[in-house]
């Protein structure tokens, strides 16, 4: 019988398999932030061991980093300490380190694809659920805990236990307007937070292969947020495109026999998925959550759903909480809802192409009154790339503020944060409670959704600016 892209590339890395005993695989690239590698270290240096394969392992600091003033001492003392105790165990480890300040820092997985480290048929960790993101490239790629982690460290293996296949096939053109995060907030929707439990995803379909690779890392991104355990999409020209000539992907002779070998990572035409899901794109439109977890979400030109409308009472409940928590009221339109905060980052949407696009929507219109608008890109390599198309000129000329890369307000692990009550209108990966500061309110969206509300200061897409927002920088209004 074929196989799926997914038992290809986990065949491939396999060291060790017993009957009844999880596989051994190896490992290709191992990603670390400040927030999970601490212990693993701690566990390496009381056991007396080293790291087995530096040249396989590098970090980054994304999660407490500042985007203001990044020059000065880090006021908060707990994010301190994890700075500097990735610094420290980074040197004593003799693991490569992007610190604050480097030109190659920025969200871990911002990063390990722009530095070509990541790479089809290869398999990637990282002490980080969002590790799906890699999966964009035909990796196999998926978040560890801290106990793998030191694993990983000490071996270059984790042991795994096997995982179910499910198919998403997207088939058909996305309409104008729509992007792959509408996408990707319409099927955890339709197949919910546990829908992808157990599964390794492969995204396929036409609708997938005309994406951009900055859009299919915003799609494999959010797998997690189905609960699935990694997402993929098979390698072809427009992944080939993007690695070419980065500075870790294979040059020369090297680079052929690569592309050779990665033009076989797909799934067999005879291969069996545990589950298939058909999303058909024509269908889609701009898409929003309004509740507290990424499934609770709805198309923009839609209502708040009203929480008796749901069968079952589980999610009858979790709306009803949800709706009290984000002080919405059942029928209320979507578009209706006035933010006083836009995030414009993460690792799901903080990607030069991501940039271009809310710049887009955002040039020669200004922030409405009494919202703030945070653009921070995704890397360094990102900030400079915008700088040098002049996006953060077009960003703080409509008054947004143009910020230092990190992970920043998608979670409250540094100084930008939501107040209590505050809501906003983020591109990043998730809407729980508090999770953006201690009571504060978001709802998920596109970058070019993100704009247009920043635009009008309530939810909105682009479609919704009409020629009475264009033209007016903050000074005139
Ligand atoms: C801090 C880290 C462990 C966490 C994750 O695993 O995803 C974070 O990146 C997040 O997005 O919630
Ligand atoms: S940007 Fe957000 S989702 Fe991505 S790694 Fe940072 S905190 Fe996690």
């Amino acid at each position: 019988m074929g196989r799926t892209l997914a038992e290809k590339v986990w065949d491939d890395h396999v060291v060790t398999r017993a009957e009844g005993e999880p596989d051994l695989l190896f490992i290709d690239l191992h990603l670390l932030h400040e927030v999970t590698s601490p212990q693993a270290f701690d566990g390496l240096r009381k056991a007396g061991r080293t790291v087995r394969r530096t040249d396989l392992t590098i970090a980054t600091e994304d999660h407490n980093t500042p985007t203001l003033d990044i020059d000065k001492p880090i006021a908060d003392p707990v994010s301190r300490t994890q700075l500097e105790t990735l610094r420290r165990n980074c040197a004593e480890f003799d693991v490569r380190l992007h610190p604050l300040g480097d030109v190659e820092q920025g969200v871990v997985h911002v990063v390990g694809p722009q530095l070509g480290l990541t790479q089809p048929g290869t398999t990637v960790v990282c002490g980080d659920s969002h590790t799906s993101t890699h999966g964009a490239f035909g990796a196999l790629a998926f978040g560890i805990g801290t106990s793998q982690v030191e694993h990983v460290l000490a071996t270059q293996t984790l042991p795994l236990s096997p995982f179910k296949t499910m198919a998403i096939t997207v088939e058909g053109e996305l309409p104008e307007g729509v992007t792959a995060k509408d996408l990707i907030l319409a099927i955890i929707a339709r197949i919910g937070t546990g829908g992808g439990q157990g599964y390794v995803i492969e995204y396929r379909g036409s609708a997938i292969e005309n994406l951009s690779m900055e859009a299919r890392m915003t799609v494999c991104n959010m797998s997690i947020e189905a609960g699935a355990r990694a997402g993929m999409i098979a390698p072809d020209e427009t992944t080939f495109a993007y690695l070419k000539d980065r500075p870790h992907a294979p040059a020369g002779a090297d680079w052929d026999a690569a592309v050779e070998y990665w033009r076989t990572l797909r799934t067999d035409d005879d291969a069996v998925f545990d589950r298939e899901v058909v999303i058909d794109a024509t269908e889609l439109s701009p898409f929003v959550t309004w509740g507290t977890n990424p499934g609770q979400g709805a198309p923009l030109s839609s209502a708040v759903p009203d929480p008796a409308s749901y069968e079952d009472a589980s999610e009858r409940l979790a709306a009803e909480k949800a709706l009290e928590y984000m002080g919405l009221t059942a029928g209320q339109a979507l578009r209706d809802i006035r933010v006083d905060t836009v995030f414009v980052g993460s690792c799901t949407n903080g990607r030069i192409e991501d940039l271009r696009a809310a710049a887009s929507v955002i040039e020669g219109r200004g922030v409405a009154d009494g919202v703030r608008m945070l653009v921070v890109p995704g890397s360094v390599r990102v900030a400079l790339q915008a700088v040098e198309e002049g996006l953060d000129k077009v960003f703080t000329a409509a008054g947004a503020e143009w910020r230092h890369a990190g992970c920043s307000m998608c979670l409250g692990m540094n100084p930008d944060q939501l107040a209590p009550g505050e809501r906003s209108a983020s591109t990043s990966n998730r809407n729980f409670e508090g999770r953006q500061g201690k009571g504060g309110r978001t709802h998920l969206v596109s970058p070019q959704v993100a704009a247009a509300t920043a635009v009008l200061g309530h939810l909105a897409s682009p479609a919704d600016l009409t020629d009475a927002t264009a033209h007016r920088t903050p000074l005139e209004v």
